[in-house]
């Protein structure tokens, strides 16, 4: 993308999600008129983590704009891991259900990886199962994770073919970093991946072409990181008291990333905001997991959505 002047360009992460979201619904009412398949999710959430309930809650209504059917399975807090592992035994045997997604994090009381095990790998559309991330490790199809996915999508939409370019990918979660290095890897980038031990952090993001930033550090990473025209994808979620000191008194709060918007605007090529950006299209990539998920249920080729 040509980068004429010092203000970078915005990627619409929203609006390329309503528009795969789009797709989706598309895809699944023929999935569903020839086949009798409507695509099922499952999503279970223990606890009341207030940022968990919002995300709980859009997705809710993202996949009825999709025509799927969602479940939302409510627990308390003080559920037993035998409870849930056993909600998770009924979901991965009901036909009805094509994907399972169990919102982290989990109370400490409970042993996340036991539970993510415990998911059938075919129904696993946040790709977490290590089932899933092998596959994705060796270059196999599976269920990719959603933030990942939904990054790769626009940073394709943005600068096309990725070949030979130079990718630092700031943290290392099983969730976000180390599946977006596969994908970058597998896009043809040279991919470093930096974490919390890594030296000279500044000077390694200004080596990126594509610097993709999931630390959950609210505006860690500042302008003079990036390296002009680089293109940025903020992943980072991070719930800030209001701009406003009155509001900030009342307990309102914002989202941040974990880039600091406006100094790195001035000197990327293109960035994702918060809000706006990846956040919607990792809904969206849930709804695609789920689809391809009823696809292969059904055993019927699932269409592509990477425009
Ligand atoms: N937009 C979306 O859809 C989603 C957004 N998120 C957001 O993305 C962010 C990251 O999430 P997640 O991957 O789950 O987070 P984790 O907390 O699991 O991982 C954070 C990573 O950042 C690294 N890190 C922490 N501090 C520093 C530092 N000072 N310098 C360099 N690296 C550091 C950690 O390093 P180390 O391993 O050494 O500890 C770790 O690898 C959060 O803000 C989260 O809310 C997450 C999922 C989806
Ligand atoms: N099993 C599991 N899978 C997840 O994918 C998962 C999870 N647990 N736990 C929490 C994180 C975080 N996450 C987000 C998803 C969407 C938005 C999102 O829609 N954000 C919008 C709106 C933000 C707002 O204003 O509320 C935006 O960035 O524009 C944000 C964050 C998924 N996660």
């Amino acid at each position: 993308m040509a980068h004429t002047d010092a203000r970078a360009t915005l990627i619409d992460g929203k609006a390329f999600a309503a528009g795969l979201v789009e797709r989706i619904a598309e895809a699944s009412a023929r999935l569903e008129q020839t086949h009798g398949v409507r695509p099922g999710l499952a999503v279970v959430i223990v606890g009341e983590d207030p940022a968990s309930q919002i995300y709980v809650r859009n997705k809710g209504e993202t996949t009825a704009r999709a025509g799927m059917r969602s479940d939302t399975h409510r627990l308390a807090d003080t559920t037993t891991q035998a409870d849930l592992l056993a909600l998770i035994a009924s979901l991965n045997a009901d036909p009805g259900i094509h994907g399972i997604l169990v919102q982290l994090p989990l109370p400490a009381h409970i042993d996340a990886a036991a539970v993510l095990a415990a998911i059938d790998p075919d129904k696993d559309v946040d790709g977490f199962h290590v089932v899933n991330a092998g596959r994705l490790a060796v270059g196999l199809p599976g269920l990719v994770p959603c933030t990942p996915l939904g990054s790769i999508m626009l940073l394709r939409q943005t600068l096309g073919d990725l070949s030979g370019l130079n990718a630092v990918i700031v943290g290392r979660s099983n969730i976000v970093g180390k599946p977006m290095a596969q994908l970058l890897l597998a896009e043809n980038c040279t991919v470093t991946v930096a974490h919390s031990r890594s030296r000279d952090l500044p000077a390694l993001c200004r080596s990126a072409d594509i610097l993709v930033a999931a630390v959950g550090r609210p505006e860690m990473i500042r302008g003079d990181w990036i390296k002009p025209g680089a293109t940025v994808i903020d992943v980072g979620i991070n719930r800030v008291p209001s701009a406003d000191p009155v509001k900030a008194a009342e307990g309102r709060t914002r989202i941040v990333g974990d880039v600091a918007l406006a100094e790195a605007a001035a000197v990327a090529g293109a960035i994702t905001p918060v809000p706006g950006g990846v956040g919607p299209m990792t809904i969206a990539c849930l709804l695609a997991n789920t689809y391809s998920a009823a696809c292969r249920a059904a055993g019927v080729e699932s269409e592509p959505f990477d425009a």
